[in-house]
Formats: C-alpha cells, sequence, structure tokens
C-alpha cells in the first residue's frame, strides 16, 4: 500500500513531469495584418520524436513555432497536445499552461543571474529546494553542473547553448520548441553541439520541433522534416523520402546542388544537353524539368559521353567543382567530381549521366 508520504513525495516529484506529447496542426492560417503567412499547413510531431521545419526565409517556420507556443495566434486552424485542444476557435490556453518548452536562437539568458538561477527561472510550480535539485538534475544531463555559480557572459557559446537547453528541458515539457538552436554558434562548435544535443533529447525522450534553414541540419537532426516555402507545406518525411523523392522541383534542390534542363518527353525519353534521360510515367509532349544532381555528372577526358568544354574548376579538397560547357546547352553545367580526376589544364572531356541522379518533374501548365 502506497502511505501518503511516498505519494506526496511521487506527486512533487512529478510535478510539471509530462512525457512526450504529439503536438498537431490542423489547417492553421495565419497573417501579420493583411500579410498572409500560413496558408493551412496540417502537420503533426510524434512523440518523442525530433522533427525540424525547414524551409528558406520567410517561409513560416518561426511563426508556426510562435503558434504552438502560444505567444501568435492562428486566424483559423487547431491545435492539439494529444487528444487535448489547446488553441482554436474557441480555446486558447496561454503560453504558461501548454506544457510546451521554447528555447531561442540567442539562448536568451539572463546576464544578471547565475547559470543555476537560469535554469530555476521556470520552476516556479515547485518548492525552493525541489526548484534547485530540479535545475541542477537539468544541468548534470548537459554537462554544466560546475559553472551553477557562474554567470552567463562567462560561457562559451556552445556552453551557453547548452544551459539554455538546460533550463528549457528542466520543467520537463511535453514538446520542446526550438528555433535555429544553432545559429548562433561557430560551425566547428556546431558540429558537436547539434549531436551533444540530439543525444540530450533522446534520453529526455523529449518531443522536439526544431526549426532551421539548413537541409544538411535537418538531415542530420530529424527523424522527420517538414519542409515549408511561402507558408504552405511542401513536402513531410525522412531525409531519405525528400532527397530520393523530392515532391518537387523547389524540394530537390533545397536538398541537393543540382543542374536543371527543360525537355518534352516522347517515348518516356526527354532530351537534354547532356543526353537523354528516363521519363517514365510521363506522356508525350509533356513538358519536364530535369534535374541532375552536381555528383551524377561523370566527367572523363575519355571520350565515352557528350562531349564539352572545361571553362572553370575549384579545388574543394576531397572534391573539386567543375564548370563544363556542352554542346547545344545555353547554360554552363557544373560536375562535382573526385579531386585529382581531371588531369590539371584538361580542357576537352565527356559527360555522361548517372541515372540515379536524375529527377523528372512536370511543369505543364
Ligand atoms: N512581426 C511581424 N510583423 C509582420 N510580418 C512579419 C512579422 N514576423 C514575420 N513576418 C513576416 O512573415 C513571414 C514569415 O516569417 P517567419 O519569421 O515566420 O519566417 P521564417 O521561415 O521563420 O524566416 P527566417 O528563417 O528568416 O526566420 C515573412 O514574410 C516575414 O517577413
Amino acid at each position: 500500500m502506497v502511505n501518503q508520504q511516498t505519494r506526496t513525495a511521487n506527486a512533487r516529484r512529478t510535478a510539471g513531469v509530462t512525457f512526450a506529447a504529439r503536438l498537431a496542426f490542423e489547417d492553421v492560417h495565419h497573417a501579420y495584418g493583411e500579410q498572409p503567412t500560413l496558408h493551412g499547413v496540417t502537420l503533426a510531431a510524434e512523440p518523442g520524436e525530433v522533427l525540424c521545419l525547414l524551409g528558406p526565409s520567410g517561409s513560416g517556420k518561426t511563426t508556426l513555432l510562435r503558434i504552438a507556443a502560444g505567444i501568435e495566434r492562428m486566424s483559423r486552424g487547431r491545435l492539439f497536445l494529444n487528444d487535448r485542444e489547446i488553441a482554436g476557435p474557441v480555446t486558447n490556453l496561454p503560453p504558461e499552461r501548454r506544457g510546451i518548452g521554447l528555447m531561442f536562437q540567442d539562448f536568451a539568458l539572463f546576464p544578471h543571474l547565475t547559470i543555476l538561477d537560469n535554469v530555476r527561472f521556470g520552476l516556479t510550480a515547485l518548492s525552493s529546494a525541489d526548484a534547485k535539485r530540479e535545475a541542477m538534475a537539468a544541468l548534470d544531463r548537459v554537462g554544466m553542473v560546475h559553472y551553477a555559480d557562474n554567470y552567463p557572459h562567462a560561457l562559451s557559446g556552445g556552453e551557453q547553448q547548452r544551459v539554455a537547453l538546460a533550463r528549457a528541458l528542466a520543467p520537463r515539457p511535453a514538446v520542446l520548441l526550438m528555433d535555429e538552436p544553432f545559429s548562433g554558434l561557430d560551425s566547428r562548435l556546431k558540429d558537436s553541439v547539434r549531436a551533444e544535443t540530439l543525444a540530450i533529447l533522446r534520453e529526455a525522450r523529449a518531443t522536439a520541433v526544431v526549426v532551421t534553414h539548413d537541409a544538411e541540419e535537418a538531415m542530420r537532426m530529424g527523424d522527420r522534416i517538414a519542409l515549408l516555402r511561402d507558408g504552405a507545406l511542401v513536402q513531410v518525411g525522412t531525409a531519405e523520402d525528400l532527397y530520393h523523392r523530392p515532391a518537387s522541383l523547389f524540394a530537390a534542390g533545397f536538398f541537393s546542388e543540382i543542374n536543371v534542363f527543360d525537355g518534352i518527353v516522347q517515348g518516356e525519353i526527354a532530351q537534354t544537353p547532356v543526353g537523354p534521360v528516363k521519363a517514365p510515367g510521363h506522356s508525350d509532349g509533356t513538358t519536364v524539368a530535369i534535374a541532375v544532381r552536381l555528383p551524377g555528372l561523370e566527367v572523363t577526358e575519355t571520350p565515352c559521353g557528350v562531349p564539352a568544354r572545361v571553362v572553370a574548376r575549384r579545388f574543394l579538397g576531397v572534391e573539386e567543382l567543375v564548370t563544363l560547357v556542352v554542346a547545344g546547352g545555353e547554360n554552363p553545367i557544373d560536375a562535382r567530381i573526385r579531386a585529382g580526376q581531371l588531369r590539371p589544364g584538361a580542357r576537352d572531356v565527356s559527360v555522361s549521366v548517372n541515372e540515379r541522379d536524375i529527377l523528372v518533374f512536370e511543369t505543364n501548365g
């Protein structure tokens, strides 16, 4: 039999504790004044998953996050945490009652508070002793316990990021929202902090929605990626889905460097300046855009493809970026080849295309 004391202790330990939840956006619309921002976004982050919101600047990623956090209101649509509606035509739970944590890109630590006080800032529902214990546990999780009495200015960018993560996780939110959480870090630090953050999110079993404009970052972090453009969802899926089966030329261009050619399908083949390519499933006369990934172009000095001339080369270490002009092609094309594959000064080459790096999209209409 559970005695009263144990029950109280459990209740205290579970105060503010929420297990990973499902966050669902249903037909979300939003406008800043007359300026529409989101057009019917339907999307869900599943319990425990890291969902990346990816898109170019101005595509509406931050606005979607702010709506989830409760600091921006949608003009139409509904928002659910598990089965509970937290915002909709008649509901609008205030941010502090949503069980959703928000981590900003500038970390937003209070400069006049110690690291410990920064982390326990949001733990107002707990007694002082419990808040301290929870904050120390959160700092321990991110390996920053020894800095508890320091002030933010004495910490590096990566350390501040870890404290900000501890602060966001300390109240154990059901969902953690992160807006470009690594953008303030230099590129060398970014990789390690990102990997650490992912490990901490996994350990905390948090559902996380992470905003980024960097496709590689989304691929490194996201269990799934939601690609946005002009306030609408373009595609949702795993990194493999979006890379191998992009829904549009826009999605293809976001995940790979590509050359794009226009063509007309005849007998399930489209002609391009780098040779005929297969266009299975497209009927005769269909106008298509053919995307060819840069590493999918084979460039050799042996004449075995379409003749081309090298007009520029840039050494990138393991690879080399080669710009070529092909007979009949209006624009120069780019290829990424293994460095050293072409002799220095090579000019006349042959180009052929690897089938798996070709993507065909209809452009009719
Ligand atoms: N407070 C605001 N008032 C008016 N318009 C805004 C406001 N905030 C954002 N916008 C506009 O809404 C659109 C979506 O902005 P949002 O910040 O959500 O995009 P984003 O994808 O997060 O972009 P970024 O990657 O540049 O942060 C943009 O056109 C932006 O200019």
